[in-house]
């Protein structure tokens, strides 16, 4: 099992919306442990994780919950998120979330991490950009298949349907992330369907960005926060790299733990 650090991120719990009330220092960090990466081209490395608290979209299939559609969290000073990834023996560590480049702080938390001489990930949903010094940019432009119709929403009836397909893409932040930094594109896919969209997409963004874009930097990920549902879509998913000459990526954690947190 990953294991984790002993901070009780239960107590003095709050939640957040996103950006706007945020003390002047630190991350609302939702939880930080040790596991293997288990998505995209590093898959299978030890790594550090850490998981702020916060998102600017909802997908409706989004596997941290309690970071976009009930985010909590506690609030921790750099150097604390600092001195717990250190506690572990490992050299990469990835920031996700939640959305992690929502927070001013995730730039300093990465320079410092870089100064250490880490390796770091962001993942990310690719619709904020910032200049930090990370050595993969994980980024998944969320599809159409994301948004949280009114039949999809986990939580009421639609309410951030509009807001979260106005914001699910934007082409001149993705450009400059593919251009600034080393990154994969991993879409979540669930079947034949989102393929016309990934190609589209990919399209338009080979006319923008200003460096190119291997299908080998493509990923098909499926969509699937349990083993059970994973199940369901892994296969299909596995056919449709093979069919447009992508990646595809499994989701590792989920094969070994499933939804357990801290994974
Ligand atoms: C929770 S998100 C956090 C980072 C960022 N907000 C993003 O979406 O890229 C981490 C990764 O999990 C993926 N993900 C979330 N829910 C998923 C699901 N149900 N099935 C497959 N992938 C999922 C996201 O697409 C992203 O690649
Ligand atoms: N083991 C493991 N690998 C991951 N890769 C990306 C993750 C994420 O939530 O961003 C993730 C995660 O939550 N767990
Ligand atoms: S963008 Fe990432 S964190 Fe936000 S709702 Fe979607 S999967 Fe969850
Ligand atoms: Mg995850």
């Amino acid at each position: 099992m990953p294991v984790s650090d002993s901070v009780d991120r239960d107590s003095g719990r709050e939640t957040i919306g996103e950006r706007g009330d945020e003390p002047a220092e630190g991350l609302p960090i939702n939880e930080l442990f040790y596991s293997l990466q288990g998505e995209g081209t590093l898959a299978g490395v030890p790594s550090v994780f850490v998981r702020t608290s916060g998102c600017n979209l909802r997908c409706w299939f989004c596997d941290s919950y309690h970071t976009s559609w009930e985010p909590t969290h506690a609030w921790q000073s750099l150097e604390e998120i600092l001195a717990e990834i250190e506690a572990y023996d490992a050299d990469h560590v990835v920031l996700t979330g939640g959305e992690p480049l929502l927070h001013d702080d995730s730039v300093a938390l990465l320079e410092a991490l870089a100064d250490r001489g880490y390796h770091t990930t962001v993942e990310t949903n690719g619709t904020i950009y910032r200049d930090a010094p990370i050595d993969l940019a994980s980024i998944s432009p969320k599809l159409a298949s994301s948004t949280p119709t009114p039949e999809r929403d986990p939580q009421g009836e639609g309410e951030w349907e509009e807001r979260h397909e106005a914001d699910r893409i934007d082409l001149d932040v993705l450009a400059r992330l593919v251009a600034d930094y080393d990154c994969q594109l991993k879409f979540v896919v669930t079947d034949a369907d989102d393929m016309p969209e990934i190609l589209e997409l990919l399209a338009d963004l080979r006319a923008t960005a200003e460096s190119p874009i291997r299908d080998d930097d493509v990923l098909l990920m499926p969509e699937g926060a349990t083993r059970e549902r994973l199940a369901e879509t892994r296969s299909r998913v596995a056919d449709l790299a093979m069919e447009y000459g992508f990646r595809y990526t499994p989701r590792l954690h989920v094969d070994l733990w499933n939804d357990a947190p801290e994974t």
